[in-house]
């Protein structure tokens, strides 16, 4: 189970991107972070493994915290917990095959991991995978061969071979097309059932996220602003949630008046 308890982040800037987060995430269930740009998604999924650092609260992962764990500690840690990128993260100029055993490097010695020596066990488990998520035929071929769709399912089944405890998922579909980006929902919610893991997933598409997740958790302006199943996302939530509690009518009247009021500032200065 993973455990987010009053996490805050603030960037040297002085950017408080979260606020006192807490939400928890156990089973195989698949929780989908929504929110307007800005609001923390990509903040708070990086937090959890810690590609940012975050400045208070607490993180557990069955039990152990894990914002106060040093580097080598943080490198075991990280194994337990499958991340999956917007732009992919792949080696371009390997292959398919070499990108997906990357995902054991953190198992191996760091002479092994220089020289790439996967163990036999390994290269089975990544070829059962590359079945699993349909890449037959494509294992030799360089990453940057390969399409949006199938270059998201490589860093999938990147994740996958770590056999890790949860998946984190950061705008996975953003650099892909509706019905590819449906595939790779349905993808992920496969791997969580089939491997019993929870999947987080931050994710921009509302109707993707209802679709998919069984609770949704959004955020706004760096605060959970809504905790709860994808059939209870009414209007008003959505409200909340992308319009700060104002209603679509309230907040095109404010801009209609604020537009009025320039207008009026205008006419009085004789612009
Ligand atoms: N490296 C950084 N340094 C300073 N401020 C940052 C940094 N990264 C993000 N922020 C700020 O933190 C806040 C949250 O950003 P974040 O990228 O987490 O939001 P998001 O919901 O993922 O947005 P988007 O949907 O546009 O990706 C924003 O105000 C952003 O400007």
């Amino acid at each position: 189970m993973l455990e987010v308890t009053e996490l805050e982040k603030t960037y040297d800037t002085g950017d408080r991107a979260l606020k006192s987060v807490s939400f928890e995430v156990s089973g195989n269930e698949i929780v989908a972070i929504i929110g307007p740009s800005g609001a923390g998604k990509s903040t708070l999924i990086r937090s959890i493994n810690r590609l940012t650092e975050p400045t208070g609260g607490s993180i557990t992962l069955d039990g152990k915290e894990l914002t106060d764990l040093g580097q080598s500690e943080l490198r075991n840690a990280r194994r337990d917990m499958g991340m999956i990128f917007q732009e992919f993260n792949l080696v371009e100029r390997l292959t398919v095959m070499e990108n997906i055993l990357s995902g054991r490097l953190g198992y191996l010695s760091t002479w092994d991991a220089f020289r790439r020596n996967f163990p036999p066990e390994d290269i089975s488990r990544a070829r059962e995978i590359l079945s699993r998520v349909n890449l037959d035929g494509v294992e030799n071929n360089r990453a940057d061969e390969l399409s949006g769709g199938q270059r998201q399912r490589v860093g999938i089944a990147r994740a996958v071979i770590q056999r890790p405890k949860i998946l984190l998922a950061d705008e996975p579909t953003s650099a892909l097309d509706p019905e590819t980006s449906r595939e790779v929902m349905n993808l992920l919610t496969d791997i969580a059932h089939e491997d019993d893991i929870p999947v987080i997933i931050n994710i921009h598409e509302v109707d993707l996220a209802i679709e998919h997740a069984d609770r949704i958790i959004g955020l706004s302006n760096g605060e959970v602003v809504f905790n709860g199943s994808a059939d209870k996302l009414d209007e008003e939530a959505r409200d909340e949630i992308y319009r700060g509690g104002e209603s679509l009518e309230q907040k095109q009247m404010a801009s209609s008046e604020a537009e009025t009021n320039i207008s009026d500032a205008v006419v009085e200065r004789g612009d």
